[in-house]
């Protein structure tokens, strides 16, 4: 593996709060110190001057990378993704997911299971651990589920999961509505210091509702989706993580309530946490076209006043995580009516220009609090200490995005199989450039690699 230094990036590391303009150096697969540079010291102009002086020696196979105007972050981590795989994959696959996921600047993602079959056993978490391991030129992660089939009868065996690598549990694509079922799982969940992902939406209430419910539900005359649907969840399961002790993660917080509820445990010392898609961010419910089926996605866009409270709980830190719900589904499976087609978009390659065009460049975020909700608060809440960071030690994932480049999404280019998107043909600011992951570059201006 070749050494690789980064040259005159921005640098923002949030774990401990860096944003410099420097050089980051790359080997053996972790962040290492800069040639030159007194071993141990983190005196950053000294290693600044060094750039300069001509004496820095660098090993002989070393790729140089001229980052200079970029933001270079530690790799992205994706809490919340779709891999359809194993038994939708003609939707998507461990391959074709895990490298989408490369183009879009994400180093490490995390598999939701809600896949056919479920993966709720050891054996299938290690199925995709080991498809992942030959096919995916990035980390992925596999998720187990809370009930055995997503069926809300029967806990998983979540134990015996745990001990095959899973960072977390969920239900994802449903609640598990019974709750004592629920707080038993929490319980398993807060001993083995297992996050609980959690999609709020209370199954008698959504009533078949397919998109929110207001005005143009009304005048379209399709089932709303209210919001008391996502809130009366959130708030049944943030006191039972009080109760039990459990980290809780609020997965794709659309409501204003659900803001206003994760602020208030977070007051009172819950272990909670939230995260909020680029598409809540962005679009309100006014925003769809009626019909366009790429505008269907659970839970719903939501009024302008539930956008505006998801804005404000990410620039005050109560929403800590950006996270995609990379939902892939074919273009036939999504041309059908607006109550018949399946709920979801795809997330991975959009994430980073739409994160850059409307939070950061409207001063909603700072780039170093974009690398904290797309990387080092990832990295914390799943306890993956070699990541989230770029302190020498720390594994060599690093995500490198040009926030100046402007373009017009096309989803004709994605690496994944899903086109499902209702941001195709926008133009946005911001593009990835390099994902480096372990130490070897896996895609660069707009290739992959291994
Ligand atoms: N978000 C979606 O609209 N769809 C997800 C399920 C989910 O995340 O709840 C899917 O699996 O397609
Ligand atoms: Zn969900
Ligand atoms: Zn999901």
């Amino acid at each position: 593996m070749s050494s690789i230094l980064i040259k005159n990036g921005r640098i923002l590391d949030p774990a401990v709060g860096r944003d410099e303009v420097g050089d980051l150096f790359l080997k053996d697969g972790v962040i290492a110190e800069l040639p030159g540079s007194p071993a141990g010291t983190k005196d950053e102009t000294r290693v600044r001057g060094k750039k300069n002086s001509g004496t820095v020696s660098l090993p002989e196979d070393t790729v140089v990378l001229d980052a200079s105007g970029c933001y270079v972050m530690p790799g992205l981590i994706d809490m919340h993704v779709h891999l359809r795989d194993p038994g939708q994959t003609w939707k998507e696959d461990v391959s074709s997911g895990s490298r989408a996921a490369a183009a879009g600047g994400f180093t490490t993602i995390v598999a939701m299971p809600n896949t056919r079959p479920t993966i709720d056993s050891p054996d299938r978490v290690d199925y995709v651990r080991n498809k992942a391991a030959h096919v995916a030129p990035v980390h992925v992660l596999q998720a187990g589920s809370v009930t055995k089939g997503l069926k809300g009868e029967e806990l998983s065996d979540i134990r015996g999961m745990a001990a095959h690598g899973i960072p977390a549990i969920s239900e994802d694509g449903r609640s598990v509505m019974n709750a004592r079922l629920c707080r038993e799982a929490m319980e398993i969940a807060a001993e083995l210091h297992l996050p609980f992902l959690d999609h709020c939406e209370d199954a008698a209430l959504v009533n078949g509702g397919c998109v929110n419910e207001d005005s143009f539900s009304r005048k379209e005359h399709l089932k709303g989706i209210s919001n008391s649907v996502e809130d009366v969840i959130a708030a049944r399961d943030i006191l039972l993580a009080g109760e039990t002790g459990a980290q809780l993660h609020l997965c794709h917080c659309s409501t204003k309530l659900s803001y206003q509820m994760l602020k208030r445990a977070k007051e009172q010392g819950f272990s909670v946490s939230g995260e909020v898609c680029p598409h809540h961010f962005t679009l309100t419910s006014a925003d769809r076209i009626p019909g366009d089926t790429n505008y269907k996605m659970n839970p719903p866009l939501r009024t302008g006043e539930d956008r505006e409270a998801l804005l404000q709980g990410l620039a005050d830190g109560t929403f800590e995580v950006i996270s995609t719900d990379h939902a892939p589904h074919t273009a036939e499976e999504k041309q059908q009516p607006m109550d018949r087609a399946p709920f979801g978009i795809v997330g991975l390659e959009t994430c980073v220009p739409l994160t850059v065009t409307q939070l950061v460049k409207k001063g909603i975020l700072t780039p170093l609090q974009m690398a904290e909700k797309l990387s080092g608060n990832p990295a914390r809440l799943l306890h993956l200490e070699d990541r989230g960071s770029l302190e020498a030690g720390k594994a060599a994932d690093v995500t490198i995005i040009n926030p100046e480049e402007e373009y017009c999404i096309d989803a004709g280019k994605f690496y994944s199989r899903g086109r499902n998107t209702p941001f195709d043909g926008m133009k946005v600011s911001g593009r990835v450039r390099v994902t480096i992951c372990g130490g070897k570059i896996v895609y660069r201006d707009g290739r992959l690699y291994g």
